[in-house]
């Protein structure tokens, strides 16, 4: 893409996003000079395709990962392949997540907060798309607890304790990521957060990978080091194929 201020064509870096009205926006920014050109895409299709029971999605992964990155990229693919998509983020509430950024708190306040905001979210979006047949895709969920609070020595049958009337996703896609990549990947952010300590990231990362140890039938773990639309083509292969053994279409439909 030729960027005027360098007066040269560069490598963009492109970010994804989707507003409330489910536009996505592709920005191309140059490495130097940032915001380059701006897409806007409107994504919501004809969609009749339910899956049975609905599909619920986390993306797991430490800050930077690529999260937020591929759920925009599943929005758009699995909108077109004709399913209802919804996309969501945790912390969901922007009164707690301003308070949880702003604040040092006890480990344990912090895993009724986040769960609080995760009950919010359920009872809000989650549980009511999931019974239309919707796709839910969340960026982080229970998981995120599970290994973020106790990496900061909660203890981890208190933070399943804590959830116990949460709804666990179906399927955990963890991008792994070294975090040194991350904090690359991170450094070109205004805000960062008070979670993005780079031996705090190390022990949430082992953290995460010894729960797709524990919990082998939910946990897909990816390599996120590679780019994104590789990451995306993974992801999408083992989505596709259980949403294929749950799908209801409408009569006459696809
Ligand atoms: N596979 C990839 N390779 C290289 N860069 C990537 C890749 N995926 C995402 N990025 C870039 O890394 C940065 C962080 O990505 P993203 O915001 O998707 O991560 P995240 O996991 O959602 O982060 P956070 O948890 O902090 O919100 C962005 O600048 C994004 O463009
Ligand atoms: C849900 C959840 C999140 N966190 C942490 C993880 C991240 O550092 C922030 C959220 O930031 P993002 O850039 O908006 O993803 O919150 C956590 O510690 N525990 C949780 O349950």
């Amino acid at each position: 893409m030729f960027c005027p201020k360098c007066g040269d064509y560069v490598k963009p870096r492109v970010e994804r996003s989707i507003t409330p009205t489910g536009e996505l926006v592709i920005e191309y920014h140059c490495p130097v000079h940032g915001l380059l050109e701006t897409e806007k895409r409107r994504i919501f299709g004809d969609n009749k395709s339910r899956v049975d029971g609905g599909l619920y999605v986390a993306l797991e992964g430490i800050d930077g990962s690529g999260k937020t990155t591929q759920a925009a990229m599943l929005y758009e693919k699995l909108s077109a392949e004709g399913f209802q998509v919804v996309i969501v983020r945790e912390p969901w509430v922007p009164a707690i997540k301003e308070f949880l950024y702003k604040h040092d708190l006890d480990v344990e306040a912090e895993v009724y907060l986040f769960a609080a905001d995760r009950i919010i979210l359920q009872r809000e979006v989650v549980l009511p798309s999931l019974r239309a047949g919707k796709i839910v895709v969340s960026d982080r969920s229970v998981f995120a607890s599970l290994a973020y609070q106790s990496s900061r020595g909660a203890d981890q049958d208190f933070i399943l304790a804590v959830n116990k009337s949460v709804r666990f996703p179906d399927v955990v896609v963890l991008l792994d990521l070294p975090v040194e990549e991350a904090m690359k990947r991170l450094s070109s952010r205004v805000a960062q957060t008070r979670f993005e300590d780079p031996g705090y990231m190390e022990k949430v990362r082992a953290k995460y990978l010894q729960l797709a140890e524990e919990y082998p039938e939910k946990f897909i773990v990816v390599d996120a080091s590679k780019p994104p639309e590789e990451v995306n083509r993974e992801i999408l292969r083992e989505i596709v194929s259980i949403v294929r053994s749950r799908i209801r279409s409408e009569p006459g439909e696809r």
